[in-house]
């Protein structure tokens, strides 16, 4: 490069954001112009605004089936007519920068099947792609200033990543050193020189399709990483001041459940995926600057590791099909998701609560509009929500933005956004796994008459019931009083109370409850509970959740418990919602713990289901968090309804 453009390339183009997610829409090929005709409509669009000294980049997709178009928020997406030498400019060249300062930076492309990415990331020899380019920078640099660099390829399948520039291909081993830092033990250095050695390799090596994997290559999809190490050339400073730049070609992202009828492409599909899901969980998690990031949680996440966390920056890019792909919007929605700034932090004067939970809330306060309402109450609101949240931690905690292929994402893309309808009944399913950036000051600054209002809220210990919606209470009604293993503390040392009822329980030859005597107990807490006093469980009178259609606009009088006035049936309801939610709890907690024999018990599970859940349990402990999980299997959202039926049933024979 010349010094010219070098100079080009100031110090202040520095991604300023940890992790950039930007979108690229690939040009079309010669088949895809030839079949255009002139009133082909433009499948995506991208609306490019100016707010407040920041730019906000919306793309959205005409669907064929909808007229309705899903906006997805990016932080950039570079049209057909923007060329490779465009991102290069404004994308990597800050990052090589970085690199060469002694950092690390990764780019990793994502997207569809034949949505761009390879020839985005490595091109050809003719036109070269990002990590050629990056690599010609960096090898000149690199003269200039008496560093050496060498490059590893490695790919991975199956999660299990393998070495390209050995023949043998053997596998890499991950291992974790000192300070963090990454050790990829098997992994080659090729010391490079010249960018003519560099297309020997890459090109060679990278393009050649056949792995050493005796696996179908057609079938096995798999995610292929670059890795440039920039070093000084004295052996003393070596590990410690080598740089990395990474740059992955994620394998093409794919729909497990179209390929369902297949058990085998099920399975590859979605092990292939994870990297993806774990890889988007990180960026949510350094993006919200979470304390625990899942790098762990797959192997190309560990091999990354040291390249994603500290100082370093992250690029991903999203490429999109320019002509219709369900995939394409897919994987969109998920980086988006993953973009949000979810941190929800509850900073109140008096509220202790501080919580980094992520909640869906509905889109009237979303948007803050909740016109007639008092700060007052968007506090109470606000609390109560995150305060339910806390009380469900057992839900929540751990719970990621995205775990593999959940059918929440596939949710987002049926349902329209601003439908809170379906949401209503299904809270601890949503705020888990889709996110909406929410805080109070948000309310705060949305609200002028904040400084009329007199904030009564009065100090909320953590383990004190909260002001919540009904489907929150029979959350924590299902979470402090009825489970079947964990006595709530308050409640089990007064005579009656539910405590007492939970006579021991029959074990199976593991010393594991069975799944039956497990709901039978649920059963008999529910009749404890229907017959215990009403005044155990509190609420707020005439709460208002943001789940209701209507918002009463009086400032409620705030009590930290009032006596519930329900009548028998909403108490009823409100009971057997908190038994209906134990009872998938402890099914979900079966799936997850149950032996292969015993899982082959329940309706719906044979040997190759059997099979699969134990596989999934090897790779994440508790793959089943919400019964939309069970999709993850195979199962429809009518068989998943249907087994639950038939395990409910069973309690009454
Ligand atoms: N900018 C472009 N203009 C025109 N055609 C392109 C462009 N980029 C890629 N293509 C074409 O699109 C097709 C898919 O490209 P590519 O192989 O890079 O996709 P991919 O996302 O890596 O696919 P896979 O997920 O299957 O590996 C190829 O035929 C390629 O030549």
């Amino acid at each position: 490069m010349a010094d010219r453009d070098r100079v080009k390339v100031s110090k202040s183009s520095i991604p300023s954001k940890k992790v950039r997610i930007i979108g690229k829409i690939r040009g079309f090929t010669d088949q895809e112009s030839q079949s255009l005709t002139q009133d082909s409509k433009k499948w995506i669009t991208v609306e490019k605004s100016q707010e407040n000294n920041s730019s906000k980049v919306m793309v959205s997709f005409e669907s064929k089936s909808t007229s309705r178009k899903d906006p997805y928020e990016l932080d950039y997406c570079y049209e057909q007519d923007e060329d490779i030498g465009l991102i290069y400019s404004r994308e990597i060249q800050p990052m090589v920068l970085e690199v060469l300062d002694g950092r690390n930076a990764s780019v990793i492309a994502l997207g569809a099947r034949g949505s761009g990415k390879t020839c985005t990331i490595q091109g050809s020899r003719e036109k070269p792609g990002l990590a050629v380019m990056a690599m010609s920078e960096i090898l000149s640099e690199a003269m200039n200033s008496g560093k050496s660099v060498c490059v590893s390829l490695y790919e991975v399948i199956q999660e299990h990543a393998y070495d390209l520039l050995d023949p043998k291909h053997p596998q890499v081993k991950i291992l974790e050193g000192a300070q963090g830092k990454t050790h990829l033990k098997g992994l080659s250095q090729v010391d490079v020189k010249s960018i003519q050695e560099f297309h020997n390799i890459y090109f060679s090596r990278v393009s050649s399709q056949k792995s050493s994997q005796k696996i179908p290559t057609e079938k096995m999809r798999c995610h292929k990483g670059l890795m440039i190490h920039v070093s000084p050339e004295d052996d003393n400073l070596k590990t410690k001041l080598t740089s990395k730049m990474n740059f992955v070609d994620l394998a093409g992202y794919e729909d497990p459940r179209r390929n369902i009828k297949d058990g085998t492409i099920f399975t590859e599909s979605n092990r292939t995926n994870k990297s993806l899901y774990t890889l988007l969980n990180v960026v949510h998690a350094l993006n919200v600057n979470e304390k625990r990031v899942p790098y762990r949680e797959s192997e190309l996440t560990r091999i990354l590791q040291d390249s994603l966390s500290g100082t370093s920056h992250v690029l991903i890019l999203t490429c999109l099909n320019p002509s219709f792909c369900q995939d394409s919007v897919r994987s969109i929605s998920l980086v988006s998701m993953s973009r949000r700034n979810t941190k929800q932090v509850l900073i109140n004067s008096t509220n202790k609560t501080r919580s980094s939970t992520k909640v869906k809330m509905p889109s009237s306060i979303k948007s803050g509009k909740i016109p007639s309402t008092s700060l007052t109450m968007k506090k109470q609101i606000a609390s109560s929500i995150l305060s339910s949240k806390k009380e469900n931690s057992s839900i929540l905690r751990g719970r990621k933005l995205f775990d593999e292929e959940k059918s929440n994402n596939s949710k987002q893309l049926k349902s329209p956004p601003e439908d809170t309808s379906a949401r209503k009944s299904n809270l601890p399913q949503v705020v888990a796994s889709d996110v909406t950036p929410f805080s109070l000051e948000q309310l705060q600054t949305q609200d002028k008459s904040i400084s009329d209002v007199n904030f009564a809220v009065e100090p909320i210990e953590n383990d004190t019931p909260m002001p919540i919606s009904p489907n929150d209470m029979a959350i924590v009604l299902a979470e402090k009083d009825v489970s079947p293993h964990g006595r709530s503390d308050n409640l089990d040392a007064a005579p009656g109370r539910l405590g007492e009822v939970n006579v021991p329980l029959k074990k199976n030859e593991d010393g594991a409850p069975s799944l039956t005597e497990r709901l039978r107990e649920i059963s008999n807490n529910l009749k404890s509970l229907s017959s215990s006093t009403p005044s155990r469980v509190k609420f707020l009178e005439n709460v208002v959740t943001p789940y209701s259609s209507h918002i009463d606009p009086k400032t409620p009088v705030m009590q930290r418990a009032v006596e519930i006035h329900h009548s028998p049936r909403g108490a009823f309801c409100n009971h057997s919602s908190g038994v209906k939610h134990s009872l998938v709890q402890e099914y979900l907690k079966f799936l997850n713990s149950a032996n292969k024999e015993e899982l082959k018990g329940l309706k719906g599970i044979g040997e190759k289901r059997a099979t699969y859940i134990l596989e999934c349990r090897e790779e994440t402990p508790e793959p089943f968090k919400q019964l939309d999980d069970l999709q993850d299997i195979g199962l429809s959202a009518k068989q998943i309804k249907g087994m639950m039926k038939q395990v409910a049933g069973e309690l009454f024979n």
